[in-house]
């Protein structure tokens, strides 16, 4: 089933003479469970992209669906409230609220949904559980290195279970252990808990965690690359692509 159809999407900024077409009949598909990531060269129009699933900006023409929901025919409040319960977000910044616990961050989002959620305690162990924070729930995000927080803002992200899982250079902040060790968590989210991530990166070796990879270009559909059995194969099919999508001249091996 498709988790997230992107349909004809174009998205034009500006008037006139100052326009700027930064998305361009866009169209794909991401099935549930899928670990998509989006790759593409600066400007291409990624962060666009994302700020159109995130409900932040509208398109100028296209269609995006999320877990069957038309995103155009959202009002605001049912936009806030499609934000709140079908998406989740890892930026970056990871956004932690530092006069809370680590308990209480992951659990804000279930705080703000207006349901009773019975099941609480349970989610939070689950989420804690695959994203190893169990020891640090009473922590303070002050307390954490770069790593453990991105893991908090990651556990707060799914204990909605959204339909979706946003991610924006997630990694961006870590060093590189930290980023393999939380790249390798989020794998995991989408191999056990079938959480569907779509992933904007420049990275390569961040993008081979990824099941699937999208390359845009000038804001249109320019190829995919779909892992096999072995990550290393993929990581350099992505290099591969990298090159093509910016049309050559990524020196691979520097020999003399
Ligand atoms: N609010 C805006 N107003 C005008 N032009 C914009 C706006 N946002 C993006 N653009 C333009 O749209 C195009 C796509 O930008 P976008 O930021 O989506 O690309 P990107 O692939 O995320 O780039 P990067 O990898 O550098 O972050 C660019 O030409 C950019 O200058």
């Amino acid at each position: 089933m498709a988790i997230l159809e992107v349909s004809n999407l174009s998205k034009i900024f500006g008037q006139r003479h100052d326009r700027v077409r930064a998305l361009n009949d866009l169209s794909f598909q991401v099935a549930a469970g899928e670990f998509i990531g989006i790759m593409g060269p600066s400007g291409a129009g990624k962060s666009t992209l994302l700020n159109i699933l995130a409900t932040i900006e509208t398109p100028s023409t296209g269609k995006v669906k999320i877990a069957g929901y038309d995103l155009e025919a959202l009002n605001e409040s049912q936009q806030a409230a499609f934000r709140r319960d079908h998406l989740g977000f890892v930026f970056q910044d990871f956004n932690l609220l530092d006069d809370m616990t680590v308990a209480q961050n992951i659990l804000l989002p279930l705080t703000l949904q207006r349901q009773v959620q019975p099941d609480r305690a349970e989610r939070l162990r689950t989420v804690s559980q695959h994203l190893n924070l169990g020891p640090l729930l009473k922590a303070f995000p002050g307390e954490l290195s770069m790593g453990q927080r991105q893991r908090v803002a990651a556990a707060r992200a799914v204990i909605t279970q959204p339909s979706l899982l946003l991610a924006d250079e997630p990694t961006g902040s870590l060093d590189s252990l930290a980023a393999t060790d939380f790249l390798r968590y989020l794998q995991q989210l989408n191999q056990q808990e079938k959480t569907t991530i779509l992933m904007v990166t420049h990275d390569p070796f961040t993008a081979s965690f990824a099941s699937r990879i999208i390359f845009i270009k000038d804001g249109a559909f320019f190829a995919e690359v779909t892992r096999g059995k072995s990550r290393e194969q993929f990581f350099d099919r992505i290099i591969d692509m990298e090159a093509t999508v910016s049309g050559g001249g990524h020196a691979r091996v520097a020999t003399d």
